[in-house]
């Protein structure tokens, strides 16, 4: 069954919108797992707008399930940060400065060196890899050749035309995990990931490991509760 990891950043976000300790995050990553999550996700970004560095300290104290840390290895903060906390996974996005949020996958021909090597470092250190890629074959081929352990398939663009036409917006998907399946690689997949498109991309994506969801599934437990609605999610992928 696929899993879900939950990602907390909006909720760093509330908390940080005010400069207390309301929401707490580490109260809410505690529950989370206690609803059900099977993982916590945290994108630490350089701005620190939401997750700060010391949250993932703190974090990494009282996780259970599966830490997974996302960001750009590119800022060797983050490198060090990943190293100090050896989560169960960290997932290499190439965030350029200033975005708004991650908005595109690796060009793992043009950074295949480059991802070669930093991919090691952090198996070396004993931490599962994924590498935030777009639906293109040959990128997932590249990806391949990286070393990386799993791919995560952003899901921006599936979302986005999903109500037009779900079954031309999950093709490329369908392709992009059955070649990396082909190829040996575990699959994750996120981004704007929610409520109404989730059951039909679990039930379509083959060997599908895990989801990452954040913005969706933290903006409907205003509406839900935190717990019903991780029940709903969790729902979604039978
Ligand atoms: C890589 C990815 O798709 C998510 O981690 C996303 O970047 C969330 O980041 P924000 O919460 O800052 O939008
Ligand atoms: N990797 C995707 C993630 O962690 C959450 O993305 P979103 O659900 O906040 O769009």
């Amino acid at each position: 069954m696929t899993r879900l990891s939950v990602n907390i950043n909006k909720i760093a976000t509330l908390r940080n919108s005010r400069g207390g300790n309301n929401p707490d995050l580490i109260q809410v990553a505690t529950d989370c797992e206690l609803f059900g999550a099977q993982g916590i996700t945290v994108h630490p970004r350089p701005d620190e707008r939401h997750i700060r560095y010391q949250d993932v300290f703190d974090l990494k104290q009282i996780v259970t399930t599966e830490f997974n840390i996302e960001g750009n290895c590119q800022e060797q903060k983050f490198i060090d940060l990943v190293l100090a906390n050896k989560p169960g996974q960290v997932t290499l996005v190439p965030d350029i400065l200033g975005q708004i949020t991650s908005n595109h996958g690796w060009d793992t021909i043009a950074n295949r060196e480059y991802l070669t090597g930093m991919i090691s470092v952090f198996k070396q250190a004993g931490i599962r890899v994924s590498i935030f890629v777009d639906p293109i074959a040959e990128m997932v081929e590249g990806a391949a050749k990286t070393g990386t352990d799993r791919i995560e398939l952003y899901t921006e663009a599936y979302a986005t035309h999903y109500h037009q036409d779900r079954d031309q917006a999950i093709a490329p998907y369908i392709a992009a995990a059955e070649l990396a399946h082909e190829l040996g690689l575990g699959i994750n997949a996120g981004h704007d990931l929610d409520l109404n498109n989730l059951k039909f991309f679990a039930d379509n994506i083959p060997a599908l490991d895990e989801v990452s969801i954040g913005h969706a599934l933290i903006s409907d437990a205003l509406y839900f509760g935190l717990e019903n609605t991780i029940h709903m999610y969790l729902r979604q992928l039978g």
